[in-house]
């Protein structure tokens, strides 16, 4: 079944998307796998939508096969059926997804809209955009425009009714099906313009259902806001990582917090945050941000690049004093932090309010999926540090909650994402937008583990000519805690390959990342029948559905988390053991953040990544090189490859350098991040050629 298959099916206006959360507990087994249909829901439950009814009917509760063939196989074969299978005997039936195209349609489980695979299609050999991006996208980017980046999302008058196994269980959200609907409809109605919801949208004069969903504030009690988790047993063998600072006059790195000279309150933050030593980054990063330099710090996974930026801005806000306070009609921040994500600005947000515990500054989180009332009120009561994703922010700022003149900080978080193709219109927008400080005027950071060339120099147009580039850490920016294994497994056996590997892996948290959002709902439903408690995070999950799912991975109450790119960057979550790329990303760069969402802070992880010779031949050669560079066992079938695919030129993302990313500019000074020379190489910079 082509795309154009599950396209056909998105117009049907009353279906929504079956979106699970999937756990052992709640699914008494049944003699052939008929899972879902003995929830201890409620008949009523059991009969608030259509899709749940249709969800029933098409097999998956009658103790049929989810089918012989996932949602992604089926669309990329065509007509050939019921080969390979993951049910056992007649577990979950012999329709497959293929065969019937969900033809029952009108609530098929797996439905979704697809503007997603489509913008897969179309990104996937797109410049520097990734696989992933539509994830991103939709989740802020792109649906402020639709009409700007062609969003074929429908506009569907109505949500789904329900059809979440959290409803069922009775702990879950009022409203399952199509998460993205209420947004899309409000956001994505402007024609290209970011003032889309803010002129509309909350106000209900657009089409469409308003967003409601108010997240829960987090605990403020002392222990919950200082947990943290341990670093682990080669934390130490990050003093050991070459650094490398290129640019004018860097200042020169501190070895510990004492030598940054931060207030008192922020020290005893930083103790109880359970802070010790500095990581490389943060060694380099704090006294470069201190002395008011803009900087673009490139750094592995998990090493503390968020502590890096958040405890220099706020010794900065603590000592210059702050002005917005809640009297004040408009508040104007001084500080606004964007990234990609949802989930990641959140966990910034959570960050900042860490660091800043017991001052006087503020911080805020907004982010879409959420009501706009809510994110306002927010502001209101004052606000310093301003965490946004950028749909959102764009959208504040239309509707003149925020001022930005006082703005003299400009975080970018996973910055390579915040200036492709996605997020890169929205964040030159917002650098123009009327009352924002020029560059001269503000300091700008970009972190990131990954910083392609490309976007490196897109960057100068938001950094001063004269910003430090820092790079930690080794070739590809894989972290080296992390064990890679690459096995190569085509796409028929895919599932066999990964419930095996689950089971052995037992109860370690394992984060399993699929290519779309549709496969994520697949994955994770076949892996429930297969009794493996599992919930997932994608694009098309409601907000409510998508922290529900981070918070029952986070908890371990859902030990895997069958995931899109959209949890690829940033997240942090304690005791991932595994992470599972069931379908490599399309690019080396989303590989890196991916497994590294294990291996963090000194503990060790490990990876396991399905190479599909069919469709992944294009990464073998930089796969090698990120393994080879993090002294990864690498498989001679996968040299082989590389060897036959050989790209004369080819550097990899690292382009033959030693560091992660390196300065697109010239002159380095490479240093050991326990040797300090400070004597940095004469400025090599063409600033005119990047301003
Ligand atoms: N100096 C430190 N001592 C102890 N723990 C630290 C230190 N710095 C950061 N951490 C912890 O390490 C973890 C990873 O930090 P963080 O999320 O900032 O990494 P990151 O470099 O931003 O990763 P990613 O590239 O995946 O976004 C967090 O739990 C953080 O609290």
């Amino acid at each position: 079944m082509g795309d154009e298959d599950w396209e056909a099916e998105i117009i049907k206006p009353h279906m929504s998307s079956y979106v699970p959360v999937f756990e052992k507990e709640r699914y008494s087994s049944g003699a052939n796998g008929d899972t879902f249909n003995r929830t201890p829901a409620s008949s009523s439950e059991m009969d608030d939508g259509p899709s749940r009814d249709h969800f029933m009917r098409s097999g998956f509760a009658s103790g049929r096969s989810l089918g012989n063939r996932d949602a992604g196989e089926s669309s990329k074969r065509e007509n050939t059926s019921t080969v390979g299978g993951f049910g056992v005997g007649k577990s979950f039936g012999n329709r497959g997804f293929s065969n019937n195209k969900f033809e029952e349609g009108d609530s098929s489980g797996f439905w979704r809209q697809s503007s997603n695979d489509c913008e897969d299609n179309q990104t996937r050999n797109r410049g520097f955009s990734k696989r992933g991006d539509s994830e991103y996208e939709q989740d802020e980017g792109m649906q402020r425009a639709g009409g700007l980046f062609g969003s074929r999302r429908p506009t569907l008058s109505g949500a789904g009714n329900g059809d979440t196994y959290q409803n069922r269980s009775g702990s879950g959200s009022g409203r399952g099906g199509y998460k993205g609907l209420n947004e899309e409809v409000i956001t994505g109605s402007g024609k290209n313009s970011w003032k889309s919801e803010a002129e509309g949208g909350e106000s209900g004069d657009t089409q469409g259902p308003k967003v409601t969903y108010i997240p829960p504030p987090p605990p403020e009690d002392e222990d919950s806001i200082f947990a943290h988790y341990q670093t682990g047993i080669n934390f130490d063998k990050y003093d050991t990582i070459l650094v490398e600072v290129s640019g004018h006059d860097a200042p020169p790195a501190i070895l510990t917090f004492e030598e940054a000279n931060l207030c008192q309150t922020l020290n005893n933050n930083i103790a109880k945050a359970g802070y010790t030593k500095l990581t490389p980054v943060q060694k380099y990063s704090i006294p470069i941000i201190l002395a008011g330099r803009d900087l673009m710090a490139c750094a592995q996974t998990g090493s503390g690049k968020t502590a890096a930026f958040l405890l220099p801005i706020l010794a900065h806000m603590m000592c210059d004093g702050i002005t917005a306070s809640r009297f004040k009609d408009l508040q104007e921040p001084e500080c606004i932090i964007v990234a990609p994500t949802r989930e990641l600005i959140n966990q910034i947000y959570l960050e900042a309010r860490k660091f800043s515990f017991g001052t006087c500054v503020r911080a805020v989180v907004i982010y879409g999926g959420t009501q706009l009332g809510h994110s306002i009120r927010q502001i209101v009561q004052g606000c310093n540090i301003l965490c946004a994703t950028p749909g959102r922010l764009m959208d504040i700022i239309g509707k003149e909650k925020i001022g930005l003149r006082q703005v003299k900080y400009l975080v970018l978080d996973e910055a390579d994402r915040m200036l492709d193709m996605g997020f890169g219109p929205e964040m030159r927008k917002l650098i123009s937008c009327p009352g924002m400080p020029s560059k001269e005027q503000r300091q700008t950071l970009m972190f990131s583990a990954t910083f392609p060339e490309e976007i490196q120099k897109l960057a100068g147009e938001f950094l001063k000519s004269d910003y430090l580039f820092v790079a930690v850490g080794q070739v590809g920016g894989a972290c080296r805690d992390v064990q890679q294994t690459i096995l190569q497994v085509g796409q028929y056996s895919k599932r066999e390959k990964l419930v095996e590997i689950l089971r052995n892996i037992g109860d370690e948290r394992t984060m399993v990342f699929v290519e779309t959002k549709k496969k994520a709902d697949f994955i994770a439903t076949f892996l429930c029948q297969e009794k493996i408690s599992t919930t997932s995070i994608h694009g098309d999950r409601e907000q409510r559905e998508r922290e529900q799912a981070l918070g029952d991975f986070r908890c371990g109450k859902c030990p895997v988390l069958v995931a899109t790119s959209v949890a690829a960057r940033g997240l942090d979550i304690e005791n991932v053991q595994h992470v599972i790329n069931f379908d490599l990303p399309s690019t080396i760069d989303e590989y890196v953040h991916r497994i590294g969402r294990t291996g963090r802070c000194g503990n060790t992880g490990r990876a396991i990544s399905f190479f599909d010779p069919e469709s992944d031949n294009h990464l073998a050669q930089p796969l090698v090189k990120v393994l080879s560079d993090a002294q990864q066992d690498v498989p001679a079938w996968l040299e082989e490859i590389a060897f036959s695919t050989y790209v004369p030129g080819f550097s990899g993302s690292a382009r033959g350098n030693v560091f992660a990313s390196v300065d697109t500019r010239k002159g380095k000074n490479t240093l050991n991040t326990a040797g300090f020379s400070s004597s940095q190489a004469p400025n090599p910079v063409d600033d005119e050629s990047w301003d």
